[in-house]
């Protein structure tokens, strides 16, 4: 405990291994042995002050979900399913266990159960030490007292649990059995909090007391603490007289003599390594199983993935409608200019209705984090299945767009080429979209930067400038944009690459002549263009994958 800016989460982040930046010295002893990150995933929890849930998930399923993914894999689901049932009870959850957990704008289970649902994820791998970030923090005096006895039952049942709190009450704080008081980064106390008979008359209380800071037992003890030890505390020099009292001297026997014992205790025990955790498609196996499922009840998770297709399909088939069957015709140069502008429209349109796509990458970040430090999943595997669920809606909205575009504006070429080129179109605007989400801190960023990508790519995709007209110094661009493969794609597909009437050659009547095609793309054939596509898809996901890797958004 300790005023805001003591270094509470600090010291929780230190002793957890979570702790990114700046200079730690010490040592850090579990049972008397360096932790080893082996030893921190399998024997330690860590319960973040932000819930991390999923909303579309029932709070028995969360915990099932958690279960699943940390958990030994030969553990059977029935095996699992009990436990999680169990965890229930003992969190005292069975009201709500199959409550949706919902979200800010869909209330499901009130603050106090997603509390405890936090709690019981990190219950679910039978820790030996549970570490917890404010536990307590937005409840109301009731809820908190509830939390904090579930922590003390954890407690008295053998765990050991380490807490950072914040303004508990004096029944709650209580059921704490040592105190840590910091300040300023540095140790004011550290030791018992009562006496054995559970008054303040032991503890804290005579040690502050002897330094002249009384207590009034009839006010709460903990406000008492952070008052006296808040700005007060450096005029006091509280650090200083800590670090000579005789308090610190017996902390420090009795902390050797622990060390001593657990030592002795273990010194034959090797750390057996029987856990077997998922490896890369197993785990995307249980993000879809639970996630995806879920997500598919959902209208809000499935209308924006296929709305747009549907609206623009209705929108440029209506619009273009028999442009195609015009265009046959190497004289009419006006319907091959519109079925060009249309194949403009169906490739860059992909990669702005892309742009629903990023919140998803944004929104599940702190859930990303905490999982994959949990050890859940690799970056890996998030990204695969990532890219399985999108991809999987994906088909069928570039399916209905597909069949409405090349039916109404009657188009020359083939269908499939059209569906698959359109299809990849779109899933290399959604590799940039996770790209952008994942590169951007927040959803402004992102927000600022996809569009930025996408318009400037516009200019160089083919329709709005022909290619012999760009610059000299931006010729290279059309190289480096996806659109440019993908219209050049569906161009060839639907016009024949060598110009049957050479008069027409300089003249809309041979697109691929008048565009410049055959220059800033790869090459005169549709299947070139599309392993273009497909080379690009890779390399915004392996983007993307690298920035997950190692831009860290979140800093501790
Ligand atoms: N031992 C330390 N040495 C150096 N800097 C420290 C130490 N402990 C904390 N700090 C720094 O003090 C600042 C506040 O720390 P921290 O956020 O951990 O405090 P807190 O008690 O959790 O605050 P709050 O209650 O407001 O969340 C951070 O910038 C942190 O890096």
């Amino acid at each position: 405990m300790g005023p805001s800016g003591a270094g509470k989460t600090t010291f929780l982040d230190i002793v957890t291994g979570r702790k990114t930046q700046g200079e730690i010295t010490g040592s850090l002893l579990f049972d008397g042995k360096k932790a080893t990150k082996t030893f921190l995933k399998k024997h330690t929890a860590y319960v973040e002050q932000f819930d991390t849930l999923l909303g579309v998930l029932t709070m028995r399923d969360m915990l099932l979900y958690q279960a699943q993914l940390k958990c030994d894999r030969r553990e059977s689901l029935q095996s699992k399913r009990e436990r999680v049932d169990a965890l229930i009870v003992e969190l005292g959850l069975s009201t709500c266990a199959d409550v949706v957990i919902g979200d800010n704008l869909n209330r499901g289970i009130s603050g106090g159960q997603a509390k405890r649902t936090n709690i019981g994820i990190a219950l679910v791998t039978e820790p030996r030490i549970i570490f917890l970030d404010e536990p307590t923090s937005g409840l109301d005096s009731q809820t908190s007292c509830d939390v904090v006895s579930i922590l003390r039952r954890l407690a008295d049942s053998g765990r050991t649990i380490m807490s950072t709190i914040h303004s508990p009450t004096s029944e709650a704080f209580r059921m704490f059995d040592r105190l840590l008081l910091l300040h300023k980064g540095h140790t004011v106390y550290f030791g018992a909090l009562y006496n054995k008979n559970g008054d303040a008359s032991g503890g804290a209380v005579p040690y502050f007391a002897q330094l002249g800071l009384v207590y009034d037992p009839s006010t709460n003890l903990a406000d008492f603490l952070i008052t006296e030890t808040g700005d007060k505390g450096e005029a006091a020099n509280l650090k200083g007289l800590w670090q000579d009292s005789s308090y610190l001297a017996d902390a420090k026997k009795h902390q050797e003599q622990l060390l001593l014992a657990s030592i002795q205790l273990h010194a034959n025990s090797a750390e057996a390594v029987t856990h077997l955790e998922h490896n890369m498609f197993s785990a995307v196996g249980v993000l879809l199983r639970f996630r995806s499922r879920a997500n598919c009840k959902y209208l809000d998770f499935i209308m924006p993935r296929i709305m747009p297709s549907i609206f623009f399909g209705f929108i440029v088939g209506t619009l273009y409608y028999g442009a195609g069957g015009k265009a046959e015709n190497p004289e009419n140069i006006s319907a091959r200019g519109n079925v060009a502008a249309a194949l403009f429209m169906s490739t860059v349109m992909p990669a702005f209705t892309a742009a629903g796509y990023m919140p998803s990458i944004v929104t599940e970040r702190p859930l990303f984090y905490r999982e994959h430090s949990d050890g859940c999943y690799t970056t890996g595997s998030y990204l695969l299945f990532k890219v399985i669920e999108e991809g999987f809606f994906h088909i069928f909205a570039s399916l209905i767009f597909c069949l409405m575009t090349f039916f109404l504006i009657q188009l020359p070429g083939s269908f499939w080429w059209h569906w698959l080129l359109n299809f990849v179109t779109g899933q290399v605007g959604i590799a940039l979209a996770y790209f952008c989400g994942s590169l951007a801190p927040n959803m402004d960023g992102a927000n600022t930067l996809l569009p930025i990508i996408n318009v400037t790519s516009m200019y160089f995709a083919g329709v709005l400038m022909t290619y012999d007209a760009i610059p000299d110094a931006w010729k290279w661009f059309p190289w480096v944009t996806f659109m440019r493969y993908g219209w050049t794609a569906n161009m060839l597909n639907n016009f024949p690459a060598e110009c049957e009437m050479p008069l027409l050659a300089a003249t809309p009547g041979c697109p691929t002549e008048y565009w410049g095609l055959k220059e800033g793309s790869a090459g005169l054939s549709v299947e070139n263009n599309f392993g273009a596509l497909c080379g690009f898809w890779a390399l915004w996901l392996g983007l993307t994958f690298l920035v997950m890797t190692f831009v860290r958004h979140v800093k501790r």
